[in-house]
This record gives structure tokens, C-alpha cells and sequence, in this order.
């Protein structure tokens, strides 16, 4: 979904709906420039590396004056691909699979969960916002129509690997993971996987390790 011509390291690259989103904030707040500080504080990124990213997207701040916010923001737009949408399945309607559904993700960009699907009989056939839920009968059929990019998996763990199996056969490029499972695909499709339980540890070590300034 990047473009490939433009060759940004992977660190980088996550970072990059970070900076979008802040910057969307500012452009709408009327800011016309923005300094590597600022930023830093605001997304929680050191400036050193700010500078560096930067400099990867041919955006060189100038000292006194800063980055400027419509360039960094039409670059942006074009690398994130926010002009095209991106079409999302969730799979797995329950806690989570519905606190997703009920998030509207086009407020930040132009991404859509378009279809979701479920086992469960009662779910099946009803709509949560304008998203219809659709029965895993359905998966293969539902996806080719729809030309679903990326899904979401938010089953129980067990159910993960035989779905993640089934998705990839057809237009799916990438799955998002929350399940405990580690799953395979093949090395075409790209896997990105959020443990919740990872991320807290993570947040407990830097505490622990890196106080705050403030501390
Ligand atoms: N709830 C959380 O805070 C949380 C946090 C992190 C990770 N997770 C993980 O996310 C996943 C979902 O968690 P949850 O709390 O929403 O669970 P849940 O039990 O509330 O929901 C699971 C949903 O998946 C459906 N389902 C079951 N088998 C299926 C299949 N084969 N195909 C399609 N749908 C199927 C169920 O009918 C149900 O609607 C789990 O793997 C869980 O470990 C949950």
C-alpha cells in the first residue's frame, strides 16, 4: 500500500500515521509550520529521530522556521495512500470485534471496516452502524465481491490460523491480528500482531527504566 519507489526505512514507516495525524490537527488549527520540538513533544518522539524521518520524506526544517505543514501533509496523504480506500473486514463480532465496529475509522483516514462476519446466528444478518455481519459460510464469496484488502481478526484463538488460511487465498494483503495466536501465512501477505499484553509489559519496563523527565 506504500509506494514502493520511495524506499522508507520500516521504523519509519510506522511512525508515519503518528505524524499524519497530529499534522491533520494542526493544518485544521491553521498552523502553516511546525518545529521538530514541537512535534517531538506532541507525538512523543525524540526530535533526533523526527529530524532523521523527516529528512526520508525530503522535508528538511529549517532552523527558525520549521517543517512546513501543507508540504509534510500532501507527502503524507500520497505515501499513506489516503486518497484511495483502503476496504476492511473485521471477523469476530464479540467484545472487541463490535467496540471496533462502533469506532468510526474514516475520521482519521480513508480506511473502512465495509463487512464483518460471525458464527453466531444471532449476530448474522444484522448491522452494527452501517456494517453489515455476514455468516463465515460467506467469507470467500463476500470478500472477492467487496475486493477487501486487510482484515481484522478478533476471534477466539483457536479460530484464528483456519481463517487466517482461508483469507489469504483471495484479495486480503494483510491481517491484523489481536488474537494470542501466532500465525502463518505465506510471505505474501503481511501480519501485523496486537498484544495488549505486550504492549502494557513494554510500558511497565520503560517506567521502570526510562522515568520521565518530571521524575
Ligand atoms: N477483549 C479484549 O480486551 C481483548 C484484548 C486483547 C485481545 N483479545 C483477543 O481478541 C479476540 C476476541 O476477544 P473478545 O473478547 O472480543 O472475544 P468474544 O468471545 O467476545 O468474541 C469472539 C467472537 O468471535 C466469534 N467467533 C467464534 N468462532 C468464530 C469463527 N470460527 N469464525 C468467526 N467468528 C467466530 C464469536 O461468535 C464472537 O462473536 C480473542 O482472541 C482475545 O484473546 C481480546
Amino acid at each position: 500500500m506504500t509506494n514502493e519507489s520511495l524506499k522508507i526505512p520500516q521504523a519509519t514507516a510506522k511512525r508515519l500515521p503518528l505524524y499524519y495525524r497530529f499534522l491533520k490537527n494542526l493544518h485544521a488549527s491553521g498552523k502553516q509550520r511546525v518545529s521538530s520540538a514541537e512535534l517531538s513533544e506532541a507525538v512523543k518522539v525524540d526530535s533526533a529521530t523526527i529530524r532523521r524521518d523527516f529528512s526520508y520524506f525530503g522535508a528538511l526544517g529549517k532552523k527558525g522556521y520549521g517543517y512546513n505543514v501543507n508540504y509534510l501533509l500532501s507527502f503524507f496523504r500520497k505515501t499513506l495512500d489516503q486518497d484511495e480506500l483502503t476496504k476492511v473486514a473485521l471477523i469476530g463480532v464479540g467484545n472487541l470485534g463490535t467496540a471496533f465496529l462502533h469506532y468510526n475509522f474514516l475520521k482519521n483516514n480513508n480506511t473502512k471496516i465495509e463487512v464483518a462476519f460471525d458464527v453466531d446466528e444471532g449476530k448474522v444478518g444484522t448491522f452494527i452502524g452501517d456494517v453489515p455481519i455476514y455468516h463465515m459460510d460467506d467469507l470467500e464469496k463476500v470478500i472477492a465481491e467487496q475486493q477487501i484488502q486487510v482484515a481484522i481478526l478478533t476471534v477466539p484463538a483457536l479460530a484464528a490460523q483456519p481463517i487466517a488460511d482461508r483469507i489469504v487465498q483471495g484479495s486480503v494483503k494483510g491481517i491484523l491480528n489481536f488474537t494470542p495466536a501466532r500465525l502463518s501465512v505465506p510471505s505474501s501477505i503481511r501480519i501485523h500482531h496486537i498484544d495488549l499484553a505486550v504492549e502494557l509489559q513494554s510500558l511497565i519496563y520503560f517506567l521502570k527504566h526510562y522515568p520521565t523527565e518530571e521524575e
